[in-house]
């Protein structure tokens, strides 16, 4: 893959031009995992590792490199690993403020050209979130695109108004509406990717970013990801982040970068969710949990039918994502797991 294919324009080389002196040259990142970076060159990818003297000299860890970021590197040992001297200036990065009360930022992604912010027709619909994406993505100099899926769930004129909704609230982004399961929309994606272009899509939980994907490669791209060719057995293989679609648009997809903690509790889930609001107002016990507690509305309307069960599974989504969003970094890591047993155990018993 020649550098341009990876991304590589005029903007970079000029600043990289300043950094990168003799016997070093440009790579993009395509994984990092706690320290541990994969580069890609037009050799292919490697391993490769902070010199100590930039980790000297990096004030915050917004310093470090993330995925996408352009590097200045020194291969060695046959080009079989490399070490990472300097970051290039970036044009464009995705960042998210670290959980807890200070105001610090994390770097998630970096020269990102744009960013599709994703919605479901389908019971995800919600300009107040849509406005939060929005923000994230401008303040990172990176290009919104709005992507409505799931067209083939609401009727015309229901997808005709929540377009007047967008519109309304002064969002003036450019707006595709698409179905994974019909395929309406999907080619009008494809034709706004270009081949070196870095993309990334954001949204919520089960809204189709991962079906969509899928279909704009052409293959299951999220599946693959080894580092291979370091001959190093010891090397665990690492998923990677920065991938080359069939197009050759490049796509940056890595865990927990989709929903950016922007779901903060109530942010839109009421809105969205109010006939289950209601309906859990009705439920005998002001704590119900809508497992096996006698006189639960919620579990009741299922069975009868008047509640969705799928409308019910995206709301419980939705709900664990946010309040995950609400908990401390601690907390999180202790509730990680008995958190996704919880829900799945509730999904069980619904059924
Ligand atoms: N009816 C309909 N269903 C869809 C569409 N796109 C995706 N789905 C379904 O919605 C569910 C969630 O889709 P995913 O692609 O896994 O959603 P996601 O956004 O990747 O969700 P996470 O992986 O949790 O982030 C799956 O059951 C899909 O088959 C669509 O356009 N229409
Ligand atoms: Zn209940």
């Amino acid at each position: 893959m020649e550098l341009i294919e990876l991304g590589l324009d005029d903007w970079f080389e000029k600043q990289a031009s300043r950094l990168c002196g003799a016997g070093l040259c440009l790579a993009r990142v395509t994984a990092v995992d706690r320290g541990r970076y994969v580069v890609r060159n037009e050799h292919g990818e490697v391993p490769a590792e902070l010199t100590g003297k930039f980790l000297h000299a990096a004030a915050s860890s917004l310093d470090m490199p993330c995925v996408g970021d352009w590097v200045c590197v020194q291969y060695h040992d046959a080009e079989s690993h490399a070490s990472i001297h300097d970051v290039v200036p970036r044009r464009s990065f995705l960042r998210r403020k670290s959980p807890g009360k200070n105001i610090d930022f994390q770097m998630i992604a970096a020269n990102i050209d744009v960013a599709f912010i994703v919605q479901s027709c389908h019971f995800d619909f919600n300009v107040r979130r849509l406005e939060r994406y929005l923000v994230m993505v401008n303040e990172g100099q990176i290009e919104p695109v709005v992507l409505l899926t799931k067209t083939d769930l609401v009727g015309a004129a229901e997808l005709e108004r929540m377009l007047a909704n967008i519109r309304a609230a002064g969002i003036t982004a450019r707006i595709l509406a698409l179905s994974n399961v019909t395929g309406e929309g999907v080619e009008q994606v494809k034709q706004l990717m270009l081949p070196g272009k870095t993309y990334c899509l954001l949204g919520s939980s089960g809204v189709g970013k991962t079906t969509l994907i899928n279909q704009l490669s052409g293959h299951d791209v999220l599946e693959t990801g080894a580092v291979s060719g370091t001959g190093e057995g010891r090397h665990t293989t690492t998923r990677r982040h920065l991938v080359a679609l069939d197009n050759g648009a490049l796509l940056i997809d890595m865990p927990g970068m989709r929903e950016l903690g922007i779901l903060s509790a109530g942010e839109g889930l009421d809105d969205s969710f109010a006939d289950i609001k209601a309906l859990a107002s009705q439920c005998r016990f002001a704590d119900c949990s809508h497992g096996n507690e006698p006189g639960c509305a919620i579990r009741k309307a299922i069975e009868s039918g008047e509640l969705n069960a799928e409308h019910y599974r995206s709301y419980l989504k939705l709900k664990a994502e946010s309040d995950f969003n609400e908990m401390s970094y601690v907390d999180k890591r202790k509730k990680d797991k008995a958190f996704g047993k919880m829900v799945k155990t509730v999904l069980k018993q619904k059924r």
